[in-house]
């Protein structure tokens, strides 16, 4: 018998890749499935492509309905985790995808996202320094922001070997439609974004106290645009440089053991389709040789490594179980 999990939030997009990466995983079960307005409707008809549990009727989501789960997904809207958690057994381990607790400063959260700061839970990103033995011992984690990770991933091993300015940093970012969550909204009707590229959020996106608290950034201007794409986050981040080392180098080092992070070989560049489906992150950076400015450039899934897969690969780790199981580092291209 497997590790008994619950995917709370189970019918939105990240509970849907949640889902799939559960009926494909050798150690975990699924215990239970939960929905809000979906609740009492089969995976079958919310989720067509995960088959494994077309049979399987979302519950409600409450507390109750995790029942004994050993580890519990949180896939909710920002704000709607904290009173569920507070509901859970201490022993019960979580991992909320949500926003809920990962920022530390209070004032961040107020300056973001609406309602009272929750909390901070261990962050959820193991390939940053020290942080994937945090995960192993914790019991609540909070998994970062798809945005965040694709920045925090390209910049923090600059800025912590004094490379990049922590005080000049600029990042443009397109993201897939699905970033934006399942629920109608008319910015994302097809009429509106085939066919065109729109900056949204601009001068004030919420992942970027998350991204100064991870990254080690002081100063950073973010810009988001909204691709004609369902999957996948590309971000170009540019930094001025402290010092004349190649900044591919000092990624080549910082990365070189993990299994999921990858720095492209020279003269290749990062295109989102190859990280679909996947836990991957794909880096290139180089130096632009009119300003002398670093250029990175990252690409992951949101639904990937910034959301679902990214959820199960701390799971793993606060579990016991290898790290890579049941992920995926190869993508689907084209
Ligand atoms: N999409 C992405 O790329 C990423 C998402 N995340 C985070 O994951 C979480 C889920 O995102 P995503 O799957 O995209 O969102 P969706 O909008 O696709 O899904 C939201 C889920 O929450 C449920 N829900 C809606 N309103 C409430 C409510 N008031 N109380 C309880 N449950 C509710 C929905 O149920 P129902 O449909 O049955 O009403 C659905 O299961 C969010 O916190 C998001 O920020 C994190 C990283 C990336
Ligand atoms: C395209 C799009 O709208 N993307 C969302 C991503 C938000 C999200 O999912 O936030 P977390 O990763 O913090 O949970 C946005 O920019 O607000």
């Amino acid at each position: 018998m497997g590790i008994r999990v619950a995917v709370v939030g189970a019918s939105g997009y990240a509970g849907g890749e949640l889902l799939r990466l559960i009926a494909g995983h050798p150690h975990l079960e699924l215990a239970v499935a939960t929905g809000f307005a979906q609740a009492g409707a089969k995976i079958g008809s919310v989720h067509p492509h995960v088959r494994s549990f077309r049979d399987v009727v979302l519950a409600k989501t409450e507390a109750a309905a995790v029942g004994d789960a050993d580890l519990v997904f949180l896939a909710l809207p920002h704000g709607e985790s904290a009173a569920i958690a507070a509901q859970l057994p201490e022993t019960t381990k979580i991992v909320d995808l949500g926003a809920d607790f990962r920022l530390q400063d209070p004032a961040a959260w107020s300056k973001y996202y609406p309602g009272a700061h929750a909390g901070t839970w261990t962050y959820g990103l193991p390939e940053l320094p020290g942080q994937r033995g945090r995960i192993a011992s914790a019991t609540r984690v909070a998994s970062t922001g798809c945005y965040a990770v694709t920045v925090v991933l390209a910049l923090a091993p600059l800025i912590a070997a004094g490379v990049a300015d922590p005080d000049d940093v600029v990042v443009v970012a397109a993201s897939g439609t699905s970033g934006a969550g399942r629920s109608a909204k008319q910015h994302l009707l097809a009429s509106e974004v085939m066919g065109s590229l729109s900056p949204y959020k601009v001068g004030a996106h919420q992942h970027v106290p998350e991204i100064k608290q991870a990254s080690g950034a002081r100063t950073l201007s973010m810009t988001p645009v909204l691709a004609p794409m369902p999957r996948g986050i590309l971000a170009t981040v540019t930094a001025k440089p402290l010092t004349d080392a190649d900044p591919r180098a000092v990624l080549q080092e910082a990365y070189s053991g993990e299994p999921f992070v990858q720095v492209l070989p020279e003269g290749q560049w990062p295109h989102t389709a190859s990280t679909f489906g996947s836990n991957a992150a794909h880096l290139q950076a180089t130096t632009d040789v009119d300003s002398g400015r670093i250029v990175v450039v990252s690409a992951i899934d949101n639904l990937g490594k910034g959301a679902a897969a990214q959820a199960v690969q701390n799971a793993n780790l606060m579990l016991g179980l290898p790290e890579t199981a049941g992920l995926a580092v190869d993508g689907i291209a084209p």
